[in-house]
């Protein structure tokens, strides 16, 4: 007689014996819920993760749409399973055994809009996903993408606190995006060979706490006085500049993808013991006078294994990081209150 146990192990009773015998199932390999899968960034984003070789499991969770968007992706000849779910009565089950949740729900903004004016929209949003997170995968590592992130990663967390399952190592505000602009800006303005150059953005994501550190740009390249403050300002209103451009029909989802991908990817790798190194908006101590800060994190199996910190600041740069403390502070006990109150 034999027995199925969560599609992996079979239960065996040989005579008066009983044997455990593992397989590698058909689609072995990490799970990853993507809630807010039929969105601007939730389709592109579950296509990068279906074609990514290292999951195996791909949950698509949204309000509506899933199962188009699950048929469409499930056509593509690439190992990961993919299954769709909607509506909060199925929200359970697309988290059950998820190693990473990637949480692109929520609105974006229209022009005119700071990304603070979307929180009466997405806080509740975040708040309620967190809740079923905490209760059904509380290890699953949360990869935030909803806006305000300086905000919504708080909330998540106080959250996880309330459930008695909070793990700061395992909390992330995705801020790859403004990576991914700063290195396509630089390599842009320099002539540097984009796949090689890294430049680290830390602070938070929004506005003046976006902060990139264009003195530590690797391989290493001299900007003029007159270069470094343009190039800062374009960096942190970058995401104003695809609103503007979008003309109402929302915020970045393409390069956002990108970005995710790319941040799960990282995650993914971690889990397996490949370290990584990424920036991501953390519970930290890197800086004083505020939680959460995003600077160069390492990751590994179990999230957040070392924050590297900000490295050496010029004095252009510890400026910014003294502009951005403010903000940061407020829209962190934004978060917290909303939870708490
Ligand atoms: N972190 C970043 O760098 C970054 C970059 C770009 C956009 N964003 C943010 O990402 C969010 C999504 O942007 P978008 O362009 O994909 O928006 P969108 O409106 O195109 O998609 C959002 C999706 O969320 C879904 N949704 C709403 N409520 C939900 C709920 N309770 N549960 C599950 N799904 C729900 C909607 O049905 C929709 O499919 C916005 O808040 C935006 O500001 C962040
Ligand atoms: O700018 C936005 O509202 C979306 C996102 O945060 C971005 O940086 O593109």
């Amino acid at each position: 007689m034999s027995l199925s146990m969560n599609g992996r192990t079979l239960m065996s009773m040989l005579g008066n014996g009983v044997r455990f015998v593992s397989f590698r199932s058909k689609h072995s390999g990490p799970k990853v819920a993507l809630l807010g899968a039929n969105g601007g960034i939730g389709q592109p984003l579950g296509l990068l993760l279906k074609i990514n070789p290292n999951i195996g499991r791909l949950a698509l969770y949204d309000i509506v749409g899933t199962p188009g968007v699950a048929a469409d992706l499930s056509h593509i000849d690439s190992p990961a399973e993919v299954k769709a779910f909607t509506g909060p009565q199925e929200l359970q089950k697309a988290l059950e055994g998820a190693d990473v949740v990637v949480i692109p729900a929520g609105v974006p903004r229209k022009p005119g809009m700071t990304r603070d004016d979307l929180f009466n929209t997405n806080a509740g949003i975040v708040r309620d996903l967190c809740e079923a997170v905490a209760k059904t995968c509380p290890k699953a590592f949360v990869a935030i993408i909803t806006n305000p992130v300086n905000s919504t990663v708080p909330i998540a967390s106080e959250v996880f606190k309330k459930h008695n399952v909070y793990d700061p190592k395992r909390i992330f505000g995705v801020t790859t995006l403004d990576v991914v602009r700063a290195q396509a800006f630089v390599s842009t303005m320099k002539g540097t060979d984009v796949s090689k150059t890294t430049v680290p953005v830390i602070g938070g994501h929004a506005g003046v706490t976006i902060i990139p550190l264009l003195s530590q740009v690797k391989p290493s390249v001299k900007f003029s006085d007159s270069e470094v403050k343009p190039l800062t300002e374009r960096i942190q209103d970058a995401g104003t500049e695809v609103v503007q451009a979008k003309a109402g029909a929302g915020s970045a989802t393409l390069s956002m993808a990108f970005a995710g991908e790319r941040f799960v990817n990282a995650l993914l790798k971690g889990l397996k013991g490949e370290k990584q190194v990424q920036c991501a908006y953390v519970k930290s101590d890197a800086v004083q006078g505020v939680e959460y800060f995003s600077t160069p994190i390492e990751l590994g199996p179990n999230g957040v294994e070392k924050i590297l910190g900000t490295g050496t600041l010029n004095a252009f740069e510890k400026q910014l990081v003294q502009s951005a403390i403010p903000e940061l502070k407020s829209s962190i006990e934004k978060g917290v209150k909303f939870v708490k109150k």
